[in-house]
């Protein structure tokens, strides 16, 4: 018993991962996740695999997802949390979250926590489009029209939150336009200089 009290507590160490639709943000968590040891945390994934699972919200998402809509923030948070709490990894890279200023409001809300590091990959439109058309993995999203929706969702929920945490001094900007390595030359210092990672289990 003595030795759990005795032994520290540590916070989790949050890292929210940021960028348009196609900037590149799943292939950059891989590779932070394999040099840095993350838990990868992506929001789109988790509301997939409602959708998959056919649970009770899962058309509901899959309507949304189509539209290029933001899935109602008190189910996409659930998801996140249930996932933190279950991993013994406390390093966290939770990417495509928080999507609009109402998805980050509830995370602080119901997680009770803040992020220590956002990182914002910024990529042009043009760029963006050609990726995720190019990308052929079936997604329902990844169409013309769809696209189209997602960017203005972007600009319009997505930026103020990006705004947000500039604010705060935590954002992390990224030239999102390269090779992977390239991009991921940018990523690794903000890591490697980050003494509080090292404290976490
Ligand atoms: N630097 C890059 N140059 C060219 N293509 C890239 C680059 N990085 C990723 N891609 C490709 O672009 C597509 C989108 O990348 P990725 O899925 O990582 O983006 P994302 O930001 O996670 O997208 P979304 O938010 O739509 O899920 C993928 O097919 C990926 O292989
Ligand atoms: N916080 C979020 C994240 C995602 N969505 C929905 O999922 C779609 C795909 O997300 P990706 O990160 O995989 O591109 C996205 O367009 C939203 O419809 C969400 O609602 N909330």
């Amino acid at each position: 018993m003595e030795r759990f009290l005795l032994q520290e507590q540590t916070e989790p160490f949050i890292t929210f991962v940021l960028g348009g639709p196609g900037s590149g943000k799943g292939t950059q968590c891989a590779k932070i996740v394999e040099t840095f040891g993350f838990k990868h945390l992506s929001a789109g994934d988790l509301l997939r695999r409602e959708i998959a699972s056919k649970s009770e919200y899962g058309s509901m998402i899959l309507n949304t997802i189509r539209e290029g809509k933001i899935v109602p923030s008190q189910v996409t948070v659930k998801l996140i949390q249930k996932e933190m709490e279950s991993s013994d990894n406390k390093k966290f890279l939770i990417d495509g979250f928080p999507r609009s200023e109402e998805n980050r409001m509830a995370f602080e809300k119901i997680v009770g926590t803040e992020p220590n590091v956002v990182l914002f990959f910024e990529c042009p439109e043009a760029e963006m489009v050609k990726r995720v058309l190019d990308r052929n993995e079936g997604r329902v999203d990844d169409n013309i029209d769809t696209i189209k929706k997602r960017l203005k969702v972007f600009e319009e929920l997505n930026l103020p939150v990006i705004n947000y945490y500039s604010e705060k001094g935590k954002v992390f900007k990224i030239n999102a336009v390269g090779t992977v390595d390239e991009i991921f030359e940018q990523v690794l210092p903000i890591f490697a200089a980050c003494e509080a990672i090292k404290q976490v289990a």
